[in-house]
């Protein structure tokens, strides 16, 4: 009986635009309302001439066709687009509150507690994106945002591709994440799969503990201690912390942990299974 909501065109004029929130590599953030309904989203702003010079177009468009079709608590999600002439606008869901490497940077490092549970959301995240066949390919402190409720949330996915992949891009920011198999150049049969997102979980957990990537270096020499697996754990990391490391910072892909096994790692269920009582009680 009820007439469908058709679905909205939008348009900048809908939006009450706020203060700028940041600016990624190829535009800016900024906070905004949605008129009608007072909806709070981010709306991210980028520049058609910029794009052009990037040579981003295609990544912007897979960035959208990729990130739309996404809904998972831990992914952030992109509710529309539009343009105008000169510009690209993603609507973006808002996180309460903000980037996540801020946060890291402001502590230092996180206690194992609270990179259990990161790490457990991200696993969670990461099985939700490869079951969807999308590989992120750039998770790093940097593109994860933390939701208002302490939940973080995997953002930009300008990176982002369709497995299996042997896309050449020129990369550019951070070394750090990057996994083995992707440094090796040449033969075009230099497939990757979605285990390259578990190297990265696990410079990511390094990261979370240590506060900074367990193969930072110069540039030269951070992609020769990548390629020989050639870092090392502080002694202050607990053994099973320091176990879970290992098994994702495997150089041949294929022989890394499991996400499964990584939401079932001793590590994670000491930190993130409620106790019994603690359920009981909830
Ligand atoms: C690459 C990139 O776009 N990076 C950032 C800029 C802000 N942006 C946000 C995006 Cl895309 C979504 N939500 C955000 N929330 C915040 C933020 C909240 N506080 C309290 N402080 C900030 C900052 N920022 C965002 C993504």
């Amino acid at each position: 009986l009820y007439e469908q909501p058709a679905p909205k065109t939008l348009h900048l004029g809908m939006f009450e635009i706020g203060k700028a929130l940041g600016k990624g590599k190829f535009g800016r953030v900024y906070l905004a309302k949605e008129r009608s309904t007072g909806f709070i989203c981010a709306l991210k702003v980028l520049h058609k001439s910029e794009l052009q010079q990037g040579g981003v177009q295609k990544q912007v468009r897979r960035e959208i066709e990729i990130q739309s079709n996404l809904r998972h608590p831990n992914v952030l999600r992109l509710y529309g687009h539009f343009h105008d002439s000169k510009r690209i606008f993603l609507v973006l869901e808002f996180a309460g509150k903000g980037e996540l490497y801020k946060h890291l940077r402001k502590e230092n490092r996180f206690p194992e507690w609270k990179a259990a549970q990161y790490i457990a959301q991200m696993a969670a995240a990461l099985k939700y994106l490869h079951k969807k066949h999308v590989i992120h390919r750039d998770i790093k402190p940097e593109n994860i945002l933390v939701g208002i409720h302490g939940e973080i949330k995997i953002s930009d996915f300008g990176w982002s591709v369709h497995a299996p992949n042997n896309r050449r891009q020129t990369m550019c920011g951070t070394l750090d994440y990057l996994p083995p198999e992707m440094l090796r150049s040449g033969s075009q049969d230099n497939f990757y799969n979605e285990k390259v997102d578990l190297w990265s979980l696990g410079v990511l957990t390094y990261e979370f503990l240590v506060g900074e990537a367990p193969f930072e270096d110069t540039p030269v020499m951070t992609q020769r201690r990548i390629a020989r697996g050639d870092m090392s754990i502080p002694s202050f990391i607990s053994p099973e912390a320091r176990d879970l490391i290992k098994r994702l910072l495997v150089l041949d892909p294929e022989k890394r942990i499991s996400l499964e096994e990584v939401q079932q790692h001793p590590w994670i269920l000491k930190h993130c299974v409620k106790t019994e009582k603690a359920s009981q009680r909830s």
